[in-house]
């Protein structure tokens, strides 16, 4: 069962362990120290593998250098860094024995767990100097200078991926994962910094409070002549129906985007699941400053919801409209682990974009090979991704183009008003703003009606608002009582609001602005409705 221990007897191979979740490593480091491998750790990791009698060095015996700040610094030494980094150049290599360090060929790593305490800061339980201690630094900056040198070294950063690479290990003439495997494994790592450096920049950002909304006006100008510079990149078998041939073209753009994403998985893309997915990472992209999930038929919503964790919100997106979803197109605002892969691959779904899959939710979907996996990278809200409100965007007409800046503008919070007797109940405000969120992305006329971060019904591309209104509560059901309601325009007479009433629905939001708007406040008012002016449309064509 076992292959050539190391390259050569006199130089054995070196790995460097650091981690925070020591599941499976007592195994994987006995098997290496079986298999000739030097094993050296941090601390607390050292620990862990000498009580499982597994014989390992100290970094500090390298380093000569005992961990300072309470843990701030550990790894952080050039004879750490350099042992990971130096190419396997003879330059290099006699350059690090210099410095007196050595060689690693594999660095075993995983982060402290920085989503888990934030978790725990947010119910009161650790206060924000706690949490900025979870905040690892060594630990990344080793897993990427490890996928920097995937030339030479191997790193893994998740328990997951233990025991194929010790297969390859034991079976590889050099002792090594194969060069492909390193590269894959690279791309994990950097994979993994990426996302753990996305939810610390998440943090800190709440912490910092709201971030300024983009400028309602921004002047832009428009050229005389409009010069387009596309790239193909894909053909599609046809258009938006057979007869049409269609192909779809990148522009440069700042930010998570379909065209710029990497197809992971499925059969080819359409054209239809293209305009799709652009439409469901559009309104995730809206809800992004939450684990959030959208499901989209036609370029339309029929389920989102926000939620404290992804799974939940997945499921909520699902249930708001369980038959619609089904050959939908799903978006979700942070990565897919397995536990929401598995709750995805029980619906029949067309298209998942994400900001990334995690190899447990790869495997879990790789059994549906049918169905096309779209990793974005990570995603912002329009209004951060858009700051300075310049971005345009371009749609064709027969003759000519339609050129406008995107609408990238979320509700103002000192620009709301609160138009009736009645105020908006605390507990309401979040669902008033998701509903206003996703009513941005429904075809007008669109009225959604929501509660509890989930959408319940969704009234859209209706010719009149109140058709709109019916739909959606309609679809809201029962559950419409006590729910919100949004407007993506303004009310020209009272029945929206009468309906709703009528329904029992708690708090309204629409732009205002209607010559009629003091019939709509007289409803809500004689039903003891809130409603709130935004004083911002949201018509989408
Ligand atoms: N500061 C450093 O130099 C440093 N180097 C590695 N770490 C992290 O420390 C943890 C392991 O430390 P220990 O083995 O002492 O329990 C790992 O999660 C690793 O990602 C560090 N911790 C924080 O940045």
């Amino acid at each position: 069962m076992s292959g050539p221990a190391a390259s050569n007897e006199s130089v054995p191979r070196r790995a460097l362990f650091s981690v925070s979740r020591t599941e499976g490593l007592a195994a994987l480091a006995s098997e290496l120290v079986r298999l000739g491998w030097e094993l050296w750790a941090t601390e607390g990791t050292g620990r862990h593998l000498q009580e499982a009698g597994v014989p390992v060095r100290p970094l500090s015996e390298l380093t000569g250098q005992v961990s300072m700040l309470g843990g701030r610094v550990k790894t952080l030494h050039p004879r750490v860094f350099g042992g990971v980094l130096a190419r396997p150049s003879p330059q290099d290599l006699a350059e690090l024995e210099q410095a007196g360090g050595v060689p690693f060929d594999l660095v075993v790593v995983n982060f402290y767990p920085f989503e888990e305490r934030l978790e725990r800061y947010r119910s009161g339980e650790l206060t924000l100097a706690e949490l900025v201690e979870s905040m690892d630094i060594g630990g990344p900056a080793l897993a990427r200078a490890a996928a920097k040198n995937f030339a030479r070294v191997a790193v893994l950063t998740d328990p997951s991926q233990y025991a194929a690479v010790l297969d390859e290990i034991r079976h590889s003439p050099h002792g090594l994962p194969a060069d492909a495997t390193r590269v894959r494994l690279a791309a994990e790592a950097v994979r993994r910094t990426a996302r753990y450096d996305a939810v610390i920049a998440r943090a800190l950002q709440q912490e910092a409070g709201p971030p300024a909304a983009a400028p309602q006006r921004v002047e832009v100008s428009f050229p005389e002549r409009l010069a387009l510079e596309a790239t193909r990149w894909l053909v599609a078998r046809y258009g938006e129906n057979p007869h049409q041939a269609g192909a779809v073209y990148r522009v440069p753009v700042q930010g998570a985007s379909v065209p710029w994403g990497q197809v992971l998985q499925g059969k080819e893309l359409s054209y239809n699941n293209v305009a799709d997915a652009a439409a469901a990472l559009d309104l995730v992209a809206e809800l992004s400053d939450r684990p959030a999930a959208v499901a989209i038929k036609h370029a339309t919503p029929c389920g989102a919801a926000v939620a404290d964790s992804l799974l939940q919100a997945y499921q909520l997106a699902h249930d708001a409209d369980p038959v619609s979803v089904f050959g939908g197109v799903v978006a979700v605002s942070r990565p897919v682990d397995g536990m929401v892969a598995e709750a995805m691959a029980r619906t029949f779904l067309e298209v998942i974009v994400a900001p990334s899959f995690e190899p447990e939710a790869l495997e879990v979907l790789s059994k549906k090979p049918r169905l096309r996996l779209i990793e974005v990278g990570p995603i912002e809200p329009p209004w951060r991704r858009d700051g300075d409100g310049s971005s345009l965007e371009v749609r064709s007409i027969f003759g000519g183009l339609l050129v406008q800046q995107v609408d990238a503008v979320d509700w103002v919070d000192g620009e709301l008003r609160t138009v009736t007797r009645q105020s908006v109940p605390e507990r309401l405000w979040p669902d008033l703003r998701f509903a206003w969120r996703v009513v941005k992305h429904a075809r007008s006329n669109a009225i959604v009606v929501a509660r509890d971060g989930q959408t319940l019904g969704i009234g859209a591309g209706q010719t009149s608002r109140i058709d709109a209104a019916r739909i959606a509560i309609e679809k809201a059901g029962e559950k419409a009582s006590g729910a919100v309601l949004a407007s993506d325009g303004f009310f020209p007479f009272s029945d929206v609001v009468e309906l709703a009433a009528e329904h029992g629905i708690a708090a309204i939001v629409q732009p205002g602005g209607s010559m009629r708007d003091q019939e709509s406040i007289a409803a809500a008012d004689r039903a003891g409705l809130a409603m709130v002016f935004t004083g911002i449309r949201h018509f989408r064509h």
